[in-house]
């Protein structure tokens, strides 16, 4: 058994919470174990916050010799999977490699593409280009019989929850309720637990989906960008989270393609906080937002 202490920093976006292992510098070893034991929200690591775990593991490498600097990115979920995507990760991944270099512009190697991220003259906020999302059933990918194969699946029936499936790097499916957080009855009242799962494991989603439930609060038809709350139910990870971007890009490309909201910028409110999201009718959308570091300490490499 190894007895290695790997060196980990801890950071968030909008309550989307990652552990972050130099992976250039350090190998655990078997990744999916030490993502699965540290991420555990009873058993995981505990930096003081009230609450243990996290949403997943980047192992991150550090490509100085770019410019700009470029990072590769792997996240590693709490159940072990790797995920190809993940919009507050790549945030985090840029605030973490500004720490480390003192730049503030970053390319990042996701299994989803290279994306373009900056951070703010104080490091407070990320923006990352997040690619163009598409509807495009062999893309999600959505998987349906021959007639219906070539549609894209938008505000149709999946296990009884109308839902619309697009890809922003990774699958998504969208539902949009009546009401807001300020609603008793809106989106919070939602039981997300018990409505997601059967969503993120059907057949016609054959990698699965992230579950996202969206609120159109306002619909930008006034002066400001339309607003809407968000939660999500993350493949990976399992459950809810507190924040997905990923998911905050589905939301607004999945409202503009039903016509719920003006104009190509929104505001997306999950339960961690605020998000800004551009969705253009052409080229990459974007995500910006809060990060934060929360700590810097060691773990063992062989969880055992
Ligand atoms: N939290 C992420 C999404 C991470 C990937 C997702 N759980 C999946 O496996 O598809 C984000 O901020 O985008």
């Amino acid at each position: 058994m190894s007895v290695h202490a790997v060196p980990v920093e801890k950071y968030h976006g909008t309550g989307n919470d990652f552990l972050v292992v130099d992976a250039a510098a350090e190998d655990v070893g078997d990744r999916a174990a030490f993502a699965r034991a540290h991420c555990d929200r009873e058993t995981g690591v505990d930096v003081g916050t009230g609450r243990c775990g996290a949403d997943g593991v980047l192992f991150l490498s550090l490509a100085e010799r770019f410019d700009p600097t470029r990072v590769v990115m792997t996240l590693v979920q709490p159940d072990g999977s790797t995920a190809t995507m993940c919009g507050n990760g790549a945030r985090v991944v840029a605030r973490w490699a500004h720490d480390r270099t003192g730049d503030r512009e970053f390319m990042i190697d996701t299994q989803a593409g290279t994306r373009r991220a900056t951070v703010t003259a104080d490091a407070s906020a990320a923006t990352i280009e997040m690619g163009v999302p598409t509807f495009d059933p062999r893309r999600v990918p959505v998987a349906r019989e021959r007639a219906l194969a070539d549609g894209p699946l938008v505000d149709e029936p999946v296990e009884g929850v109308t839902v619309t499936a697009v890809n922003t790097g990774v699958p998504h499916a969208v539902a949009f309720v009546d009401g807001g957080r300020d609603d008793p009855d809106g989106i919070d009242a939602v039981d997300l637990e018990s409505v997601a799962p059967p969503v993120r494991h059907a057949d016609v989603f054959p990698e699965g989906a992230n579950v996202n439930l969206a609120a159109v609060v306002d619909d930008g038809s006034g002066d400001g960008p339309a607003v809407l709350d968000q939660r999500t139910f993350e493949r990976g990870v399992e459950g809810e989270t507190r924040s997905c971007g990923t998911g905050a890009v589905a939301v607004v490309a999945a409202a503009r393609r039903l016509g719920l909201i003006d104009g190509d910028s929104a505001v997306s409110r999950p339960p961690g906080g605020e998000l800004e999201i551009t969705v253009p009718d052409a080229g990459h959308a974007t995500l910006t937002g809060p990060v934060a570091h929360e700590f810097s300490g060691t773990l063992p490499a062989d969880p055992r």
